[in-house]
């Protein structure tokens, strides 16, 4: 029948693949100390859109309650969960979970996400655990060489504040920085600030690359204080990325943010071959201000579908073929246990001879049983 344009049915290697995903991620997180926690899928829309937050309701999947109210599907876990946490006590938590997301704005509408979220940790050791974590994770899936990118929303909105910007304008500006369009941003910024902002902005466009790119905007931005202690953080970030044996890592400084409510580090993976972004986060101590709570707060969430797309599952099991009938149901069942650690597949009859290892029929006569391997 048919399904509303974005939804889809899926089938075999696509389902279990993102289960493999699933059950890697949550091994890596009970084994580091992470508690689970799991958020309703049907929110109210002022979650989600309140000015702490400031996500935007027509990206939402929402329809009115009886009482006038908008309800949505969960577009966003870490504020889904920010809510949920925001009457925890003041000591260090990791929670994880694993779920949809549903954007209107996104071709595939579902969108299936595994994520971390830590909170009251200091700043440096939340941020490695959750790009350590990753690490693992990509490790336990057999996935190397992947890339990790680090970014600030602090450097960007230093130089955007120097200017006198209308909301129209701060928001091109933001698109031509996301953009890399490194004319547009000098003119916008030129026309609402002085020459020397534009000229800073339009070189925050090329601020990225490998590590060497720190060194070279500290002395460029010596005089900077506030820009300098946020690249002495991201150096001392990547440090400890890199003594833990991490991948590569990237510096893109003129990063702007991808969701309203970071404020601090944002950081994503990279996968080495496809280049696709296998997971995203970042700092939120913001979101928690809604609460009048003044934390910290980190997170990121893999995209599973990334991932799963990358990985190559290989199942080493031997795979068993035993054909049945009615009346020899239950010796199957038994001839199964003696096969311990095998994918054992009872049939009615002989199926495709490639899929299995051993194919064993069981014959009947006079109520006795027979093996026979074919
Ligand atoms: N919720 C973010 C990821 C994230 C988790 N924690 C912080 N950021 C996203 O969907 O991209």
């Amino acid at each position: 029948m048919f399904l509303p344009a974005g939804s889809r049915d899926e089938k075999g290697m696509a389902v279990s693949s993102r289960s493999h995903v699933m059950e890697e991620f949550r091994k890596v997180a009970t084994l580091r100390g992470y508690k689970e926690i799991s958020t309703p899928v049907v929110e109210y829309a002022t979650t989600f859109t309140n000015k702490h937050v400031g996500m935007k309701l027509q990206e939402m999947m929402k329809w009115f309650n009886a009482e006038g109210e908008i309800e949505v599907l969960r577009p966003d876990w870490t504020t889904a969960i920010a809510r949920a946490l925001s009457t925890e006590e003041k000591r260090p938590q990791k929670w994880v979970y694993q779920g949809s997301v549903f954007k209107r704005n996104m071709p595939g509408v579902e969108y299936h996400q595994a994520g971390v979220e830590i909170i009251h940790l200091p700043e440096l050791m939340g941020e490695s655990e959750s790009l350590l974590m990753a690490q693992s994770v990509l490790k336990e899936l057999g996935v190397n060489n992947s890339l990790i990118e680090l970014g600030h929303t602090g450097i960007y909105e230093s130089l955007a504040n120097e200017l006198q910007l209308t909301c129209t304008d701060a928001e091109r500006l933001r698109h031509a920085m996301h953009d890399k369009k490194k004319d547009e941003v000098y003119q916008i910024a030129k026309d609402n600030g002085s020459k020397e902002t534009a000229s800073e902005m339009a070189a925050l466009v090329d601020a990225f690359g490998t590590m060497d790119i720190i060194t070279e905007y500290e002395e460029r931005w010596k005089d900077r204080d506030s820009i300098l202690s946020i690249l002495q953080h991201i150096k001392k970030l990547a440090q400890i990325l890199q003594q833990s044996g991490s991948g590569e890592i990237l510096i893109d400084l003129g990063r702007v943010k991808n969701l309203p409510y970071y404020s601090g580090i944002m950081f994503r993976g990279f996968l080495p071959e496809s280049g696709g972004v296998c997971f995203s986060g970042g700092r939120y101590d913001r979101l928690y201000e809604q609460f009048g709570k003044s934390i910290s707060a980190v997170g990121l969430a893999f995209d599973i579908e990334v991932l799963a797309n990358q990985i190559k599952e290989s199942d080493e099991r031997q795979r068993i073929c035993i054909i049945a009938g009615e009346e020899s149901l239950a010796y199957a069942e038994q001839l199964r246990a003696s096969f311990e650690n095998c994918i054992v597949d009872v049939q009615p009859e002989q199926m495709d001879k490639g899929n299995y290892t051993k194919i064993l029929e069981i014959k009947t006569s006079n109520g006795e049983f027979e093996v026979i391997e074919k």
